[in-house]
This record gives structure tokens, C-alpha cells and sequence, in this order.
């Protein structure tokens, strides 16, 4: 199948020769190009310019394709959502009103709820319920332009859920359109069972489950939420570094509600990225900027629990390469918005319009290790790419709450048309 994207207004292609996450001023090159078009061919791009260009050089190519007529509009990269528990039984609104009351995200956790109240949903709910409930999530992110999301275990601080959640990421990755990458987050809470003892259960996820996540390859990632009250900095480290050994690559929930130390420990480990870092402090900031550590930044999640934001300006300014994510989860961030996320990064973190663009596409691919893959419009890429319903990308934060996208093309085929799912694979 060979594809013909005419006349965009503006293809934002997000190329550059730098083949690593984008820093600083990187962060807003966005390298448009007015009146463009994008080449494709099965399931690669093959080539962007200008429609003359495109024929010159590809005449036969060109002949051949579907046209998609882009007048008007503009293309961009398919959306990276590099931080989600997509995978969760049961739902929480009951929490939104206690915090509306004024109960805090950490004391309805201490008191069993939280991600407690999740973890029992889950292990009570069946891999079918789990794969359909999580499909159907799939099928939205679709629909707001998202193409590749991470997904991680986490609720079932069990052996037997945490498999199970993490072969239901298995599956969507086999079956749904969208790139389902996971990560393995045993380390998600101390589960109840193990509160009297908590390093008993540090042992259990070192000892057995990390080396079966690992020889079944489940996963790529290993996460921890590293908290006051959850996994200390010492017991992250060592889980952390457990999962290095067996080949599982470190991410880490950071400085997330109380300043731990968190972002520091990311660069010791060599993380490839620390998430949430809403207090991360500035010799943490400055660390993860030499250390070229991912920051995955979650707007929503601060939003959604009425707390200030990370410091999302300060750290593109410092040299951290950002993204931004959903956070996707029944508790504390459950949209799977990532455009409404992208316009509060720019309102309540003092990003730019442009920094946000990089952050939720290349530098989002870098978080998850698919920047040589995804994440620009390039020859070679895979052809995940968007057509938006506006006339230029800054209308894509001033018309903010909407959903834009109107054409996903997925790994070359289009998959939605007009918002609506026209193919499932
Ligand atoms: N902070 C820890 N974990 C999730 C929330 C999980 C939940 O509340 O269910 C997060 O990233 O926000
Ligand atoms: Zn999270």
C-alpha cells in the first residue's frame, strides 16, 4: 500500500540530525515544512518534502498511491503516551469526591484505598474482562492520535496478577493497532499482606518475580514508586538494580508528592527516565541533565490532585530532555487526553507550544527507547502519522479541551478516519 499525504498546511516533522533525546532550544525545532507531503510506502515513510519534490523524486511511487488530500490541515507524528497503568480492574470515583472533600491522594492510600483498592479490582478481575476493559481504552487513545503507549503492571503486587496483567499487554500489543510497550512495576506498593514486613516483599519482587518478568521477556522496564511511605530510596535502588542485571532497563516514580531524592537516584542507576519529579530538587534536575535521563512529566496527575506541577520550565532551561504523558490510571489521572495533558503543560508548567509538540512525540519515543523508530516524520521511520483539523499547531492548544485529530495512520494503514476507527488489525 502506498500513501500520498498532499498539501499539508504544515508538516511538522520534528527532524534533526541529533539521534538522541532533544534538550533546551533542541525542544523547538520543529523543522515545518509549509505546503507539505508525506511519501508512504507498507508501513515506512519514504519520504517528506513538498509535492513537486515528492513526484520529482519518487515519480512512480507518487502514480501509484492513495491520495489523502491534507489541504488545510496539519500532519504531524503519531502521539507517544510513555507513562500509563493501562491495565487496571475497577474504577475510583469514589476517591475523586473524598479528595474533593479534602482527603489527601496519600491518606486515603494509608487507609486502603488508592492503589490498594485497585490491586484487589485487579486480582479479582478476569484476563478477559482486563483485556476487554483495556482494549476499549486502547480504542480512545486511538482516537486522540495516539499511536505507541506504555503500559505498566503494578496492581497486583502478586505473582499471579502481575502475570496476568502484563500477558493482557502482551495480547493488545498482538492485537490492537496501537504499539504497546510495557514495563514491569511489581514495585508499584507495599501490598497489604507485606505491610508488617515490607522488605520481605523487596525480596519477593528481586528474587522471584524480576528474573521471571525478565526469562519470559514481559517486559522491557522496571519501575518503582520511590515515596515517603512506599519504597524508600534505599529499596528502589536495590529493585532498581535488580532489574538491571537482568536486563530490565530502570525507570522510577520520583519526588512524585514529597522530595525523596528521587530524580538524584534516577542518574545513579543510569534510569532511563524518572516520572512525575513535581519536587524534584534542583540537584536532582541538574544530575538527570548530565545523566541525559528522560523526564516524563505529568501535568494531568498534579491537575487531578489539585498539587503544583513539576517544574517543567526549569528543567527544559537546565538541559533535562522532557515528555510529557497521560499517567493514564484509575486514581489519580484517569484521562486518556493527552492533547488536554499537553495544553497543561503548557499553562501550569511554562512550557511552549512547540517544547510540548517534541515532548509528547520524539523525546516520549526516547523515553521508552523507540526514538530510533517513532516520533518524527523521517524517511525510514515507521509511518505513524496524524492529520489534525486545524490550520497550523498552536491552534492545537488555543482550541484547548478538543479532540483534533481526524486521520491515524498506523504502521501505514489507516486506522482512523474522519475520528471514527475504520480499521482493527
Ligand atoms: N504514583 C503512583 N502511581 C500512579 C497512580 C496509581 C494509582 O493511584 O492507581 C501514578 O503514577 O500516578
Ligand atoms: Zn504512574
Amino acid at each position: 500500500m502506498t500513501l500520498l499525504i498532499s498539501n499539508a498546511n504544515q508538516v511538522i516533522t520534528l527532524n534533526s540530525n541529533n539521534q538522541n533525546a532533544r534538550t533546551g532550544k533542541e525542544m523547538s525545532e520543529l523543522n515545518i515544512i509549509e505546503n507539505g507531503s508525506v511519501l508512504i510506502e507498507e508501513n515506512r515513510i519514504v519520504a517528506v518534502g513538498s509535492k513537486e519534490e515528492l513526484q520529482n523524486q519518487f515519480s512512480e511511487l507518487v502514480a501509484q498511491a492513495e491520495v489523502i488530500d491534507a489541504t488545510g490541515k496539519v500532519v504531524m507524528p503519531g502521539l507517544v503516551d510513555a507513562h500509563t497503568h493501562l491495565v487496571f480492574g475497577g474504577t475510583r470515583e469514589n476517591e475523586f469526591q473524598m479528595r474533593l472533600n479534602g482527603a489527601t491522594y496519600m491518606e486515603i492510600m494509608n487507609a486502603g484505598g488508592g492503589i490498594h483498592a485497585t490491586t484487589k479490582k485487579t486480582r479479582e478481575a478476569s484476563f478477559d474482562h482486563l483485556y476487554e476493559k483495556s482494549y476499549e481504552h486502547l480504542n480512545d487513545f486511538l482516537k486522540y492520535g495516539i499511536t505507541t503507549v506504555e503500559a505498566k503492571s503494578g496492581y497486583g503486587l502478586d505473582w499471579e496478577t502481575e502475570e496476568k496483567q502484563l500477558l493482557v499487554a502482551k495480547k493488545l500489543q498482538e492485537n490492537h493497532v496501537i504499539d504497546v510497550v510495557s514495563t514491569f512495576m511489581g514495585a508499584h506498593a507495599i501490598p497489604a499482606e507485606y505491610k508488617e514486613n515490607p522488605d520481605a516483599y523487596v525480596d519477593l519482587v528481586i528474587n522471584e518475580m524480576i528474573p521471571k518478568v525478565a526469562e519470559r521477556k514481559l517486559a522491557e522496564f522496571n519501575d518503582v514508586f520511590c515515596e515517603k511511605g512506599v519504597f524508600t530510596p534505599e529499596q528502589s535502588r536495590k529493585i532498581l538494580l535488580a532489574g538491571k542485571e537482568h536486563g530490565l532497563t530502570p525507570k522510577i516514580h520520583a519526588d512524585e508528592i514529597e522530595p525523596y531524592e528521587g530524580a538524584e537516584l534516577a542518574a545513579e542507576v543510569g534510569a532511563i527516565s524518572a516520572e512525575h519529579l513535581l519536587v524534584a530538587s534542583d540537584q536532582g534536575i541538574g544530575d538527570m541533565a548530565r545523566s541525559g535521563t528522560v523526564a516524563v512529566l505529568l501535568p494531568g496527575t498534579a491537575f487531578f490532585l489539585k498539587a503544583a506541577s513539576a517544574r517543567g520550565r526549569l528543567m527544559v532551561d537546565e538541559g533535562v530532555p522532557v515528555a510529557i504523558s497521560t499517567d493514564f490510571n484509575p486514581g489519580s489521572s484517569p484521562t486518556i487526553s493527552l492533547p488536554f495533558i499537553m495544553n497543561l503543560a503548557c499553562m501550569n508548567m511554562g512550557m511552549t507550544m512547540e517544547e510540548v509538540l517534541t515532548a509528547t512525540t520524539i523525546n516520549a519515543a526516547y523515553a521508552i527507547n523507540r526514538g530510533h523508530e517513532i516520533g518524527t516524520l523521517e524517511a525510514g521511520k515507521k509511518a505513524d502519522v496524524l492529520i489534525l483539523n486545524v490550520a497550523n499547531y498552536q491552534q492545537m492548544q488555543y482550541f484547548y479541551g478538543m479532540n483534533h485529530t481526524q486521520t491515524v495512520i498506523k504502521n501505514g494503514v489507516v486506522v482512523v478516519d474522519g475520528g471514527v476507527i475504520t480499521d482493527r488489525k
